[in-house]
C-alpha cells in the first residue's frame, strides 16, 4: 500500500518536472541567414549603382532615376525589416495530457467573448453557429461562460441566440458523445456524412438543427420578431424603450445561468452560462466600435463569471477545434514560464478561400512564417480574434519579475457570485467609462482602427510575452473577403490603423525601445509600415514603363556587369518567396494571385490609407470602422469560386489600379511597335518589368475589355480611364 502511494507520488513529481509546452527553434536558420546576407550585399550594390550612375543635371531621365533610387532605398530598408520575422522562428508544442493530469480538477474559469455588430452584414445564423461552437468546447461547462456582444442591439440576433440556447441542449451532448469536430453545427453538417454507427442520432440532431435554422432565417428575412415569438421570452421587453441601434439602453440577459439547477442539457449534464449583451448607445457618446464592446464585456463579465482567461472571437470565426481552450491553458499554466504570458494567439484561418486564393485572403505567409518569427522575439501580435488573454494583463496590469500564477478553481468562483441585473447594466452604460482609464490603460485601446494590434503592443510594452499556437487542426475558421472591393477596403482599414500606430506615441520603435526586443520592434514595424509602401510601389510600377516611351534606360543593359545585383535580387527574392508560399501550404498559382493583390493593395488601399492618416493628423477626420461584409449574393459567389475577379462597380480604388494597368499596357505596346523587329533591344530589364506587370494584370484587362457579366468593370469607368491614361502617356512623352 505504502509502496503504491510512493509510486504515485513519484509519478506526480516526475510529471510536475515536465513542462506543459516546449519551444523548438526553427531549422535551417544558418542557411537562411547566409542567403539573406547575400541579398543584402546585392541590395547595397544596387544602391551604389544608382548613386554612381546618376544622370547629371539636365540629362534626361534624371528625376526618374532619383525616384528609383528613393524607391530602392525604401524597398531595401523595408526588406531589412522583414528579416526580423524570419531570423529566429520558433515552434511550440504543448502537452494537453499533462495539463489534465495535473490540473483537471482545478482548471480556471474561461470567458468567451463573441462580437457582432450588424445583423445584415453578419447574419444571426452565422453568429449563433460561432456561439454554439465555443459553447461546445471540451471544457468543464461550470467553468465556461459565453458572452455575445451585439453592437446592433438586434432582436433578430437575440431571437437567434434564444433558439441556440435551446438547440445547445441537444447539440452539446451530441458533440461530447460522438467527439464531433468541428462543433459549429452548420460546418459539421455541411462537411460530415452520416456516420454508420450513429446514423439515427446524426439525423435527429441534423433535423433539429435544420428546423432551428429555418426559424432563424425566416425571422431574419422578415426583419422582425413576431409578437408571438416575443411573448415567449421576457427578455424582449427590454426593447420597449428602444429607439434605434444608435440610441438605446443596455440590454442584458443571462440566457443560461449555469448555477441554476435547470441549466442542464437533455442528458442531464451542466450547460455553460450564456449571456447576451447590447451595451448602451447614445448619439452623444462615441462607441469606440469593437474596442468599446469588448471593454464593456470585460466589466460585465467580471461581475458574472470573472474568468481569469478571456477568449476573444469574432462572430465570423467559429471554433474548429474543441481542444483549443486546453491548448491555450498549457501555455498559461506552465509552472516555469506560464506566468510571463499575457496572451496566446491562434492564427486566423478561413474556410471560404477559393482554390488558388484569388484575393490572397489566406494570409498564409503571415500565419505560417512571420508569426512564428515574431514568437521567437517575445510573441506574436494580438490580431483581434482567436486570442486567449489573461484577464489581468488585458486590464492593464504591468508585469513584474515577482509575478506568479495564481489560478482559482473556476467552479467555486462562479458559485460565489450573485448577479444583480441593474448593477450589471450600469457597467455597460455610456457613462461608465467617464473619468476612467478604460480605453487608455485598461482593456482594449480606443481611437485606432486596429484596436487589436495597438492593444497587443501596449501589453508587450508592459513587460508581458505572448505565444503563438498553431496546431495542425486549425483552431478557428473564419470568412475571408470574397470580392476585390471588400479585400481592398479591409486592407485599407488595417494599413491605416497600423500606420497610425507608427505615427502615434505608441510607435513600436519609440514606445517599444528598451521594453521589447529589437526583433519585435522591427516585426511590428513591418505591419505598421504597410501603408507607406504605396509610394515606392506606385513609382516602380509606372515610371520605368513611362520612361520606355522616351527611350530612357533606367536599368543596366544585359551586357553590363551591373545587371547582376538586379538580376540576383529579383531571382533570389522571388524564388524564396515562392518557396515560402508553397511551404506555407500554397501553390504556384496562389502565389501569382498574391503578387497581384500585393500590387493592388499597395497602389490603392495603402495610398488611400496614407491620405486618411494625413487627414487624421491634420484633425480633419476621426476614426471609422467599416465592417466587412460576410455574405455576398449568389452570382458574386459563383464568380468567386470560379476565380473571376469581381469589379462590378465604379470606385476610386478600381480607378487607381486600372490606370496603372493601362499605362503599362500602352507603354508596352508602344515599345513593342517601335522595337519589335530588333529583338535584342527588347532584352532589357525595364521592358521585362513592364511585361511582367502586364501578365499580372491580365484578369484586370479581361474585366475592362472582354467580360460581359455583371462583375466586369463598368463601361463608363473603362472609357474614362482609357482616355485619361492615354492622355497621361501622351503628355509624358512630350514633356
Ligand atoms: O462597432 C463595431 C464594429 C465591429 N465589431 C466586431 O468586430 C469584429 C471584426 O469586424 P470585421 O468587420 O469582421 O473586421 P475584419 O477585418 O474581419 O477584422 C479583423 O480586423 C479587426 C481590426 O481592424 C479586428 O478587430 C478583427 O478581430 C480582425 O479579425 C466583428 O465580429 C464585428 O462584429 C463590433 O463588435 N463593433
Ligand atoms: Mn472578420
Amino acid at each position: 500500500m505504502q509502496q503504491e502511494m510512493d509510486e504515485q507520488l513519484n509519478k506526480r513529481e516526475a510529471s510536475m518536472a515536465l513542462p506543459l509546452y516546449e519551444t523548438r527553434q526553427g531549422r535551417g536558420r544558418v542557411i537562411y541567414r547566409v542567403f539573406a546576407a547575400s541579398v543584402l550585399v546585392s541590395i547595397c550594390a544596387i544602391w551604389s549603382y544608382r548613386v554612381i550612375h546618376m544622370p547629371t543635371y539636365g540629362e534626361s531621365g534624371r528625376w526618374a532615376w532619383l525616384g528609383l533610387l528613393l524607391a530602392e532605398l525604401w524597398f531595401g530598408f523595408y526588406w531589412i525589416l522583414t528579416q526580423a520575422p524570419r531570423w529566429k522562428p520558433v515552434f511550440n508544442q504543448n502537452f494537453k495530457d499533462r495539463l489534465s493530469e495535473r490540473f483537471e480538477s482545478e482548471l480556471p474559469a474561461v470567458d468567451v467573448f463573441v462580437c457582432t455588430a450588424d445583423a445584415n452584414l453578419e447574419p444571426p445564423i452565422m453568429v449563433i453557429n460561432t456561439v454554439l461552437s465555443v459553447m461546445a468546447y471540451d471544457y468543464p461547462p461550470q467553468k465556461l461562460t459565453v458572452y455575445l456582444s451585439d453592437d446592433a442591439c438586434s432582436q433578430l440576433t437575440f431571437h437567434a441566440l434564444l433558439e441556440a440556447s435551446q438547440f445547445a441542449k441537444h447539440w452539446l451532448p451530441y458533440c461530447k458523445r460522438f467527439k464531433v469536430e468541428p462543433r459549429s453545427p452548420a460546418a459539421y453538417f455541411r462537411t460530415t456524412p452520416p456516420p454508420a454507427s450513429a446514423a439515427v442520432e446524426f439525423l435527429q440532431t441534423k433535423t433539429k438543427y435544420e428546423e432551428m435554422e429555418k426559424r432563424i432565417k425566416s425571422v431574419t428575412e422578415r426583419g422582425k420578431v413576431s409578437e408571438e415569438d416575443q411573448a415567449r421570452h421576457t427578455g424582449f421587453s427590454q426593447w420597449d424603450l428602444y429607439s434605434s441601434t444608435k440610441d438605446h439602453a443596455t440590454v442584458l440577459e443571462v440566457i443560461i445561468d449555469g448555477r441554476n439547477p435547470g441549466a442542464e442539457d437533455c442528458e442531464g449534464h451542466k450547460l455553460p452560462t450564456l449571456v447576451y449583451l447590447a451595451r448602451e448607445k447614445r448619439p452623444q457618446y462615441h462607441t469606440n466600435y469593437k474596442a468599446g464592446a469588448i471593454n464593456a464585456l470585460i466589466r460585465v463579465s467580471s461581475e458574472i463569471s470573472n474568468g481569469q482567461i478571456i477568449l476573444n472571437v469574432d462572430c465570423d470565426m467559429y471554433s474548429n477545434n474543441s481542444q483549443s481552450v486546453r491548448d491555450a491553458l498549457c501555455f498559461f499554466m506552465d509552472e516555469k514560464k506560464g506566468h510571463k504570458i499575457a496572451f496566446v494567439q491562434f492564427p486566423q484561418n478561413f474556410e471560404n478561400l477559393s482554390k488558388n486564393d484569388l484575393y490572397g485572403g489566406s494570409l498564409r505567409v503571415i500565419s505560417e512564417v512571420e508569426f512564428h518569427g515574431l514568437d521567437g522575439y517575445g510573441g506574436p501580435m494580438y490580431i483581434g480574434t482567436g486570442c486567449f488573454h489573461r484577464r489581468a494583463s488585458l486590464c492593464g496590469m504591468v508585469y513584474t519579475e515577482s509575478f506568479r500564477n495564481h489560478w482559482e478553481n473556476g467552479e467555486r468562483l462562479l458559485e460565489k457570485r450573485d448577479i444583480e441585473e441593474n448593477k450589471l447594466k450600469a457597467l455597460a452604460s455610456c457613462t461608465s467609462e467617464i473619468g476612467s482609464l478604460w480605453g487608455k490603460e485598461m482593456g482594449l485601446k480606443y481611437g485606432c482602427p486596429v484596436e487589436d494590434v495597438i492593444t497587443g503592443l501596449a501589453i508587450h510594452c508592459r513587460g508581458w510575452k505572448s505565444v503563438y499556437c498553431n496546431p495542425a487542426r486549425k483552431a478557428f475558421l473564419g470568412i475571408a473577403p470574397t470580392t476585390l472591393a471588400q479585400t481592398l477596403v479591409q486592407h485599407k482599414r488595417w494599413s491605416e490603423g497600423d500606420f497610425r500606430i507608427f505615427l502615434s506615441k505608441h510607435n513600436p520603435l519609440l514606445c517599444g525601445f528598451g521594453r521589447i526586443s529589437l526583433g519585435l520592434q522591427m516585426g511590428y514595424s513591418v505591419y505598421c509600415l504597410w501603408a507607406p509602401n504605396c509610394f515606392a510601389t506606385i513609382f516602380y510600377s509606372i515610371v520605368p514603363s513611362l520612361e520606355l516611351l522616351k527611350g530612357n534606360a533606367l536599368f543596366p543593359q544585359v551586357s553590363n556587369p551591373w545587371i547582376f545585383p538586379f538580376a540576383y535580387v529579383m531571382l533570389a527574392s522571388y524564388c524564396y518567396s515562392i518557396g515560402e508560399f508553397i511551404w506555407s501550404g500554397g501553390n504556384l498559382k496562389g502565389w501569382w494571385n498574391e503578387q497581384r493583390i500585393w500590387l493592388y493593395k499597395r497602389s490603392s488601399s495603402y495610398l488611400l490609407a496614407v491620405v486618411d492618416v494625413t487627414m487624421w493628423i491634420l484633425g480633419l477626420t476621426g476614426s471609422g470602422f467599416v465592417i466587412s461584409a460576410k455574405v455576398s449574393d449568389e452570382e458574386v459567389l459563383k464568380r468567386y469560386h470560379h476565380e473571376l475577379m469581381e469589379f462590378g462597380a465604379s470606385s476610386l480604388m478600381f480607378a487607381m489600379i486600372t490606370v496603372q494597368a493601362l499605362v503599362n499596357l500602352f507603354c508596352f505596346s508602344n515599345h513593342l511597335a517601335m522595337h519589335g523587329k530588333k529583338i535584342y533591344e527588347l532584352l532589357d530589364l525595364q521592358f521585362f518589368l513592364c511585361g511582367a506587370l502586364i501578365l499580372l494584370n491580365l484578369p484586370l484587362y479581361n474585366g475592362l475589355f472582354f467580360r460581359r457579366d455583371s462583375g466586369m468593370m463598368p463601361n463608363s469607368l473603362t472609357l474614362n480611364l482609357v482616355f485619361w491614361s492615354l492622355l497621361a502617356c501622351g503628355l509624358y512623352r512630350i514633356m
